[in-house]
Parts: structure tokens; C-alpha cells; sequence
């Protein structure tokens, strides 16, 4: 949460009422924030600036390694107290609810959730964006006929990360999910459409629908017309014929009626008008909206995005083609490097090393030291993204001596992120042929000051840090906005989130630098091929039989 959010909670508690403020007089817009580790409802004024917000994380269920889940109705219902702990918030101020005019969602992409369309009910644990079960499986779609003409279409290649690897997954392995497909009852999506579902009421309204920037996420979509492609859908159809899944129609970004609106709760009867990727969002927020205009988010992962106009760009040098937003029926692109470990990395030195309790404590770990002291972390823990795509590589630290301190590994984990970063904005470079002169970021890990000056050492050109740093939260409330009239375009949006920025200017000298670079693309060489064959055959589930054995052991054992 950015520290300008925070002030907004710690304010409010154990205030006084405020005096009612007449709701014809005042404008807002809710946003929906459904990110990898936690929730958030923020409510937006005209001008950009939340003014109420209330944020929960979920479980994450790590059942193997590489393995990674969330439950889907805990994910419901984690969307649902934040809405209720915002507008608490909001009307203890003097706000009525009557003056928010729309919600928007943006979500966390890829994330994959199968459920029965008759029941409602989700038929197994959502298979979350960072999962790599499938390495065995993606190699084995690689090595199939035509695998290489599919990036043209959908703008991105075979590997565990997109949606479609999850879903042939849950196919193959999940009783239910196999019977539900059998029956012709199989519901597919991202959370986009799991959400906007549930939150319309599940099967009687069977509200079911996705956006194009979450679409271009599952391989399912050609990228240029916006709809699913044959020739995909065929490709991947050799076990199972994936048009007897039921996949949500591809809407509009910002869309009056498509969304439907919200059915329980305080907010209940209130219109959802626009959803978005979230980082698709958080390019909107940052107002992204001229091609050429970047930005990078620094959030569980980190992905920048890249304005390419409205034409897709099909990338040569390992980054992906994305729709970047769909108001009006005029797409418009990006190109994206994404980064699978970015705050994940500072939370697993947090919760599985101990190094402390607090995101910005590592911070200052690493600023216990001067440097890294040789040390290079490639945090590979879900093998490398762009523009690597190295899935036989775990996350392996390079250069340990007795000089090697915790400061060291805190500063190599920040710096893993940089170094990634700077390796897709030479990519990047390469694809457009133009050199970016200025990145905006934000984004949790965007808070550490020290990772954002070396992110600027690393690429030798100024971090653009907006004060307000829940941009991606802005750009959901500014695509539901769109619909619901409370801004007409881009142009109204100028000065929002202009004040207060931090410019972080670049300050090593060029050799360093290059130096420095030099020294993780080595490790990133290095740490290939530590996965061997046997280690990436895939994973089966637990049955429920065995789930059951399994509980009444452990029950049996504590009563011992
Ligand atoms: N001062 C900080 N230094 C380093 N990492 C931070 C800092 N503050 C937050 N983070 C990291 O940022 C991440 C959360 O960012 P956020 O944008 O909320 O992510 P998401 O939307 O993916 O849930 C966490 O992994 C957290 O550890
Ligand atoms: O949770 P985040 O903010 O790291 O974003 C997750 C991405 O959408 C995954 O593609």
C-alpha cells in the first residue's frame, strides 16, 4: 500500500462522524484492486485522489514447490469486505454512496479459474500466474507442429505463464473439472470474469465476460481482432476440444451495460462500468496514453509496458504483444516485459528466511551496505520471464563468500529486479527502435527509494515516481469513469497525479553500470539448465480421498 493510502486509513480511524456533504454536489468512482497477495476498494474523486480505501490480503497456497494457488471464494469475499471497509470509511467522512457513479475492476492476469456454469461453484483452487506445474506440459505444446506461428496471433509465446497451460492442467488432472467438461458445464476464465460472476450473482444473471487486456493474457485471442482464434483454439485442441469450454465474450474496456452491476452488499444495485488487466491499469493510471509513453510497476512481479499505438508490435526480443486498453471499440497496444519475482522476492527473504517483518526493513538491510559485494541473485523462482524465458532455471545466488552479509542478499534481491528491468528496455529498444528518455513507476517496491536509484543507475535515464501510487487502482476507476460519462477524455485527466513526483536521476558512472550488468547476465547464463527432465514432470493434485487420509492422520497424530 503506498504511504499516501496508508495516511488515508490511519486518519479516518477514531474519527468523529463528519458532517453529511449533499451527493448532487460530489463526484467518485469505486475501483476494484484484485492483486496476487492482497485485495483493495479505493474510492476516486474527480481529481484522481482516493479518498477512502480498505485493503486485505489471502491466503497463498504453495501445496508443492512451484506450485501456487489462491481459493477463488476467498478471493469473492476478500473483494467484498474491502468494499464494505472502504465505504465506512467514506461515509464516516460526510460522503454519500450515492455520489460514487460506477465501479471499476482490475486484476491480477492469467490467474486461471474453472467452475461449473450451472452450480456457480469453483472446481478447484485458482492456478495463480507464477504456477510453473506446467513446465513439462508447455514443453510438450513447443515441440508440437505449428507452435511457433501462434505468437503472430496472440502476441505471446508457449510457457507456464499464460492462462492456457493452466487450463489444459486442470483438464488433465481434475476429476471435476474433466466432468464438467464432459456435461458441457465448463465455465473458464481469468479473474476478471470469476469476479464480475460472482459479484453479479453467479448463474442466475451468468454474467460472464472478459476484457481484451485480460483475453490477450490467455493465448485464446488474436490479438488483432480481439476475438478467439480458430487457429489457436485448434492448435490446442489434440486431448480436448476446448469449444466445448465456455469462455467469456470479449467486451469493451469501459462498457455501460456489458459488466452488469453489483448484486449484495452496501454497494448493491451499483453499475461495474470498466475492468482492466492491472497492468493495463496502472498504464492508464499513469496516463500512458501517447505511443512511446512507458511505465513500470513494481508490484509481486514487475512488468513494464510500452505504448506501441494501435498497432501490435509481435516482439523479436522475448517481450510480449498486450492489449494496453479497448474503451471505444480503437485498440490501442503494448509492448510488455514482465518480471515474475519482484516484491515476492522481499516478502520470501520476509517470510521464509525471517530477514524481517516489514517490506521497507529490507530496504534498509540492504542499505547496510555499500554495494552487493559480488553477490547476484536471479531470482528465478518461477524459472525467468522476459526477455529470458528460461523455464529449467530456479532461483540461484551467485558469488557467496565469508564477506557475504544478510545486506547483501537484501540488496542482490532489489537489485535482481533492476537488472531484468534494464534487460527488457534494451529489448525493448531493439523492438521499436526507439530509446526510451523516462520511465514512470509505481507500485509497492517502488516505495524503496534505494532500488528505484539503482533501477536509474541501471538504465542511465530518470524514474518518474508519482506521489499517489495506486495507479493501478486509478486506471480502473478512470476506464469505469469513461463509461459512466464522469470524464470525457484523456484530456481531462492532465493534471491528475502530477504533483509531489520524486525524480530519481541517474548518478553511477556509465562503467560501473555496464559492469555491474555484466556480471548478472553471467549468473543468468549460469543458471541454466539446473532443472532436469524428471524434476519437471508434472504434478497430479491430491485426490480428495487422499485429502481426507491425509486430515484424519494428522488429526489422529495430535491426539497421540
Ligand atoms: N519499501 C519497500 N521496499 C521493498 N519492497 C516493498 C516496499 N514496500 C512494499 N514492498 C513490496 O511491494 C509488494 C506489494 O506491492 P503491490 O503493488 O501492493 O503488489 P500487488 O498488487 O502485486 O499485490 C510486496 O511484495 C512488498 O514486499
Ligand atoms: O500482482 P501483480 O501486480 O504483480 O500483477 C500480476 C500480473 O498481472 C501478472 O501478469
Amino acid at each position: 500500500m503506498s504511504g499516501i493510502v496508508e495516511k488515508i486509513s490511519n486518519m479516518v480511524v477514531g474519527e468523529q462522524q463528519a458532517p453529511k456533504v449533499d451527493p448532487s454536489t460530489e463526484t467518485f468512482v469505486g475501483s476494484i484492486d484484485q492483486g496476487t497477495t492482497s485485495s483493495r476498494f479505493l474510492i476516486f474523486d474527480t481529481k484522481g485522489e482516493p479518498v477512502a480505501v480498505h485493503q486485505g490480503e489471502f491466503s497463498q497456497i504453495y501445496p508443492n514447490p512451484g506450485w501456487h494457488e489462491h481459493d477463488p471464494e476467498e478471493i469473492v469475499k476478500s473483494v467484498e469486505n474491502c468494499i464494505e471497509g472502504a465505504l465506512k470509511i467514506f461515509e464516516k467522512d460526510g460522503h454519500s454512496k450515492e455520489s460514487i457513479k460506477a465501479v471499476g475492476i482490475t486484476n491480477q492476469r492469467e490467474t486461471t479459474v474453472c467452475w461449473d456454469n450451472k452450480t456457480g461453484k469453483a472446481l478447484y483452487n485458482a492456478i495463480v500466474w507464477t504456477d510453473t506445474r506446467t513446465a513439462a506440459l508447455a514443453r510438450e505444446l513447443k515441440a508440437r507442429d505449428g507452435s511457433d506461428k501462434l505468437q503472430d496471433i496472440c502476441g505471446l509465446p508457449i510457457s507456464t505463464y499464460p492462462s492456457v497451460t493452466k487450463l489444459l492442467w486442470l483438464l488433465r488432472n481434475v476429476e471435476k473439472v474433466k466432468e464438467a467438461y464432459e456435461a458441457g458445464n465448463l465455465a473458464f476464465g481469468t479473474i476478471d470474469a470469476w469476479l464480475t460472476f460472482k459479484l453479479n450473482g453467479g448463474p442466475d444473471k451468468n454474467i460472464f465476460v472478459s476484457d481484451a487486456t485480460n483475453s490477450s493474457r490467455t493465448m485464446f485471442m488474436d490479438i488483432r481482432t480481439l476475438k478467439y482464434s480458430d487457429e489457436v483454439l485448434d492448435f490446442f485442441s489434440y486431448e480436448f476440444d476446448l469449444r466445448k469450454v465456455h469462455m467469456p465474450e470479449i467486451v469493451r474496456s469501459a462498457d455501460t451495460k456489458a459488466y452488469g452491476q453489483l448484486t449484495s452488499g452496501s454497494l448493491q444495485g451499483w453499475p461495474i462500468m470498466g475492468c482492466l488487466g492491472d497492468q493495463s491499469s496502472a498504464l492508464v493510471g499513469q496516463k500512458g496514453y501517447e505511443p512511446g509513453s512507458a511505465k513500470n510497476t513494481y508490484g509481486t512481479g514487475c512488468f513494464l509496458l510500452y505504448n506501441v499505438g494501435d498497432k501490435p508490435v509481435i516482439s523479436k526480443h522475448g517481450l510480449l504483444a498486450t492489449v494496453a486498453y479497448n474503451f471505444d471499440g480503437k485498440p490501442i497496444y503494448a509492448l510488455e516485459g514482465s518480471i515474475a519475482v519482484a516484491g515476492s522476492g522481499v516478502k520470501f527473504l520476509m517470510n521464509n528466511l525471517g530477514f524481517s517483518q516489514a517490506s521497507h526493513k529490507i530496504t534498509e538491510l540492504a542499505e547496510t551496505v555499500q554495494d552487493n559485494g559480488g553477490l547476484v541473485f536471479v531470482t528465478a523462482f518461477s524459472g525467468l520471464f522476459a526477455p529470458y524465458w528460461i523455464d529449467d532455471a530456479h532461483g540461484t545466488m551467485f558469488g557467496i563468500t565469508h564477506h557475504t552479509e544478510r545486506g547483501h542478499i537484501a540488496r542482490a534481491t532489489l537489485e535482481a529486479v533492476c537488472f531484468q528491468t534494464k534487460a527488457i528496455l534494451d529489448a525493448m529498444e531493439k523492438d521499436s527502435g526507439h530509446k526510451l528518455t523516462e520511465l514512470a513507476v509505481d507500485g509497492g517496491m517502488s516505495n524503496s527509494a534505494l532500488c528505484m536509484q539503482t533501477q536509474a543507475d541501471l538504465v542511465g535515464i530518470p524514474i518518474i515516481r508519482p506521489k499517489m501510487r495506486e495507479t493501478t487502482a486509478l486506471g480502473a476507476a478512470i476506464a469505469a469513469g469513461f463509461a459512466a460519462g464522469v470524464w470525457k477524455d484523456f484530456d481531462e485527466l492532465k493534471e491528475v497525479n502530477t504533483a509531489g513526483q520524486t525524480i530519481f536521476e541517474p548518478k553511477m558512472d556509465d562503467a560501473s553500470s555496464k559492469k555491474m550488468f555484466k556480471r548478472w547476465e553471467r549468473a543468468v547464463q549460469m543458471s541454466k539448465g539446473w532443472l532436469a527432465e524428471e524434476d519437471a514432470e508434472e504434478g497430479k493434485p491430491q485426490a480428495e480421498g487422499e485429502k481426507e487420509d491425509a486430515k484424519k492422520e494428522q488429526e489422529e497424530g495430535s491426539k497421540l
